[in-house]
């Protein structure tokens, strides 16, 4: 059947249940007894009330009988989004939390991550990470890999072999670097971004990009971050990195680049901040830097399990709000030590309720707010959400089937709730025994399927 546009929408499953979502205009809109259609290309082609079901049904050509029906306590949500996460890191996530950022970095960090030249480490730990983070209902992640281009290519594989939505970086860092195992030049970081850019995008995956990764300004010269920027714009590319984590760090920026005006002006001076870049961190950036990064269109990613865990900072989620900068949340492993966004958004609200009890003015971060930026916030924050986000007709379905009564899970209901009440328990005190199915872009990637036996 054709539409107004003369398009026509194959209907793969149609969906009758409680679908909770945000949009620009409501953090938490919940639909009660929804029908939503998916296509065959993993779009939702409707979402409307029940009583719609007979023009729907004649309109899409599918049958009543065919319907799936969500029970009592379930729901879907819009997947969530890991804007900022250390693919790398994830084989000591969970330790080494003891030391701030910049000798975390040099005893943890570089170590590990020079391993990832071996692409039989790189490949256990890149399955480990993509599932534990598509169990945990991220459908879309925004990865830095490592500085070496065929361990980073094979992440990027792995992402599409088992569905989830991703960008992928290839590390760059040509000074500063103590371990002599463990750096490039400058020359060879941008010939190897470049490689790796024309062949993961010669692989045509439909849901995985590359993005163009300046590690942070410390460990990047003047040069590398010039042609960084051009690559990124030449190739019209997403761009990721981090920017004011902690107090030695900007100290350490300021030395290495005194014609800047700020921090934010380092990345601005080489053509780094864009509508396609999503910086980490941001604790300490003064109000003149964030209307810098509104006047560009760069986005924040909010990090709260590492700022608390390596000492870095506290990120007035208020104030980036109020100057509308673009914001979604970040794990950052292995500097947070979760890998699921519900963690990030727990230590997101707790972030803003410790800045309340330092100023009781302070407009505590709420619930529905927290909600909208792991998943509406986030896909804005990485410029996707003209594809994922919410439940708008057009979008991918990216999607979680929750149940907040999981046997086994660790919700237990007293009372009859409604809706909202559902969300925010889930919200709170759910877990991936709670997100019974994972969809991106239409296919169910959680449960997994294993490959059947030859
Ligand atoms: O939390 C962080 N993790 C990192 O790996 C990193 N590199 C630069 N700055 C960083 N911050
Ligand atoms: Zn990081």
């Amino acid at each position: 059947m054709a539409n107004s546009n003369g398009y026509t929408a194959e209907i793969m499953r149609v969906y009758r249940g409680t679908c909770i979502h945000s949009t620009q205009h409501t953090a938490v809109e919940i639909l009660e007894d929804a029908l939503l259609g998916v296509d065959v290309k993993g779009k939702i082609a409707f979402i409307e009330k029940d009583s719609e079901l007979d023009g729907l049904s004649e309109k899409f050509g599918f049958s009543p009988s065919e319907i799936t029906q969500l029970a009592q306590h379930e729901f879907f949500m819009p997947g969530m989004v890991d804007t900022h996460i250390h693919a790398s890191q994830y084989s000591y996530a969970g330790t080494a939390l003891d030391m701030p950022l910049m000798q975390w970095l040099c005893t943890y960090t570089f170590p590990v991550e020079s391993r990832f030249k071996d692409l039989e480490f790189a490949q256990r730990v890149y399955t480990k990470v993509v599932k534990r983070t598509l169990r945990n209902g991220t459908t879309t992640a925004c990865y830095h890999a490592t500085i070496h281009t065929d361990a980073t290519l094979l992440l990027g594989q792995i992402a599409n072999d088992l569905g989830q939505r991703a960008l992928v970086g290839k590390v760059c860092m040509d000074r500063n670097n103590p371990a002599k195992y463990y750096k490039e030049t400058c020359q060879e970081s941008q010939e190897e971004t470049c490689r790796f850019i024309a062949e993961l995008l010669d692989k045509k995956y439909p849901l995985v990009k590359p993005v163009v990764t300046p590690r942070f300004a410390p460990t990047c010269t003047g040069a590398l971050l010039g042609q960084l920027g051009a690559i990124a714009k030449n190739n019209n590319l997403h761009i990721q990195s981090h920017i004011s984590e902690n107090a030695e760090e900007i100290k350490l920026v300021k030395d290495l680049f005194p014609e800047s005006k700020s921090y934010t002006d380092v990345y601005h001076k080489h053509n780094l901040l864009t509508d396609k870049t999503v910086m980490a961190h941001g604790c300490h950036l003064t109000d003149e830097e964030l209307t810098l990064f509104r006047e560009t269109g760069t986005s924040l990613s909010h990090c709260p399990n590492s700022n608390i865990s390596l000492c870095s900072g506290v990120l007035n989620v208020r104030n980036v709000l109020n100057h509308k900068v673009k914001l979604g949340l970040g794990t950052d492993v292995a500097g947070g030590y979760s890998a699921s966004i519900l963690d990030a958004l727990r230590r997101a609200l707790d972030s803003s309720k410790i800045l309340t009890i330092q100023d009781p003015g302070h407009e505590t971060l709420t619930f529905e707010e927290a909600f909208r930026i792991a998943t509406l916030g986030g896909s804005q924050a990485l410029s996707l959400d003209d594809q994922t986000g919410n439940f708008e007709v057009g979008k991918d379905f990216d999607a979680l089937r929750v149940n907040v009564t999981a046997p086994g899970g660790p919700i237990d209901l007293i009372q009859s709730d409604g809706p909202k009440i559902l969300l925010e328990k889930f919200l709170n005190l759910g877990d991936d025994r709670n997100i019974v199915e994972v969809f991106v872009a239409g296919r169910k990637v959680v449960p997994f399927t294993e490959p059947k036996p030859e």
